[in-house]
């Protein structure tokens, strides 16, 4: 990767679940461990960084515990910029508003939360009876579990789902790992995010912007697809099996994420020249 990023602006991006932290059955306790934090903190020194995640802004920042990064919850669609914001040439400068005049946050849902919150109310209540479902509150999104819930019961929580999702037809319904996601109607996503952001830092238009997305799930796909359409960067998927994806690299699991931002870190530090496709466990996808 060295060699496609030399003297390129690296920007990182990363996905939150299933890549920073392991999944776990209780979304509560999906906690980063303080080695992943410390390399998120290192690369965050060197290159801006932003956390994408499903999770509502507020629950993904108490997980990551870190001041100088983006965070964007709810699938993008709540957006916040540190109070200083890290230039791709390594200085940084005080919170610059956006083209829309926004300051630190940018929130394209935000008439949706009244009825999002309807939307929650209903779903705790009708799928209150099923065992093991759980329906977490997203702030944007609303997400129902279904890890801890029986096989033979998943029809039964998915129409669930769909019978309250037929009194509110501005909302969709979207699939992560065992988890289904209510979102509005609107033309947003990860990608649309990740376009926002590197416009926000004043990149968009930039030939030497490389973008790295760094993520494990379906939602992620926006992402990488972005990137390959501006063909700037690199899209990491995050599994252990193979999969149908848009991303050109592969990183097993948190462990190599781990590894990867360590030595990405360290690369751009300058103490280490051994930051290559074996130390990081990159793999491509078409090896
Ligand atoms: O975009 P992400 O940061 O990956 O968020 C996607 C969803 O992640 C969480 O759910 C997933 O992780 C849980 C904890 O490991 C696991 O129990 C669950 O089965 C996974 O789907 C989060 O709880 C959701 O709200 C996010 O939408």
């Amino acid at each position: 990767m060295t060699k496609a990023a030399k003297g390129k602006r690296i920007v990182v991006f990363l996905d939150y679940d299933g890549t920073l932290s392991p999944i776990v059955n209780d979304p509560d306790l999906a906690f980063m461990s303080d080695e992943m934090r410390g390399a998120v903190r290192e690369v965050s020194k060197y290159f801006p960084t932003a956390i994408i995640s499903g999770r509502s802004r507020d629950k993904v920042k108490e997980f990551v515990k870190l001041d100088n990064v983006y965070y964007a919850g709810s699938h993008g669609m709540d957006i916040m910029a540190p109070p200083q914001q890290l230039t791709s040439d390594g200085k940084r400068r005080p919170l610059a508003i956006d083209r829309k005049g926004n300051e630190g946050s940018f929130q394209p849902a935000k008439k949706f939360l009244p009825a999002i919150q309807e939307i929650f109310t209903a779903l705790e209540e009708n799928t209150r009876k099923i065992k093991g479902a759980r329906v977490e509150d997203n702030r944007f999104c609303v997400s129902v579990h279904f890890r801890q819930v029986r096989e033979e019961d998943y029809d039964i929580l998915k129409e669930k789902v769909k019978s309250v999702l037929e009194n509110y037809p501005d909302f969709r319904l979207t699939w992560g790992r065992k988890v289904m996601e209510v979102r509005p109607c609107i033309e947003w996503n990860k990608g649309h995010a990740l376009e926002y952001l590197l416009e926000r830092l004043g990149l968009s238009n930039s030939s030497d912007v490389f973008p790295l997305y760094i993520g494990d799930d379906r939602t992620d796909e926006d992402a990488f697809k972005v990137i390959e359409s501006r063909g700037q960067g690199y899209p990491i998927v995050v599994s252990s099996v193979a999969k149908d994806t848009k991303a050109r690299f592969s990183l097993k699991d948190p462990k190599e994420v781990h590894t990867f931002l360590s030595h990405l870190a360290r690369w751009r530090k300058g103490s280490s020249s051994s930051f290559s496709r074996s130390s990081a466990q990159i793999v491509g996808i078409d090896d």
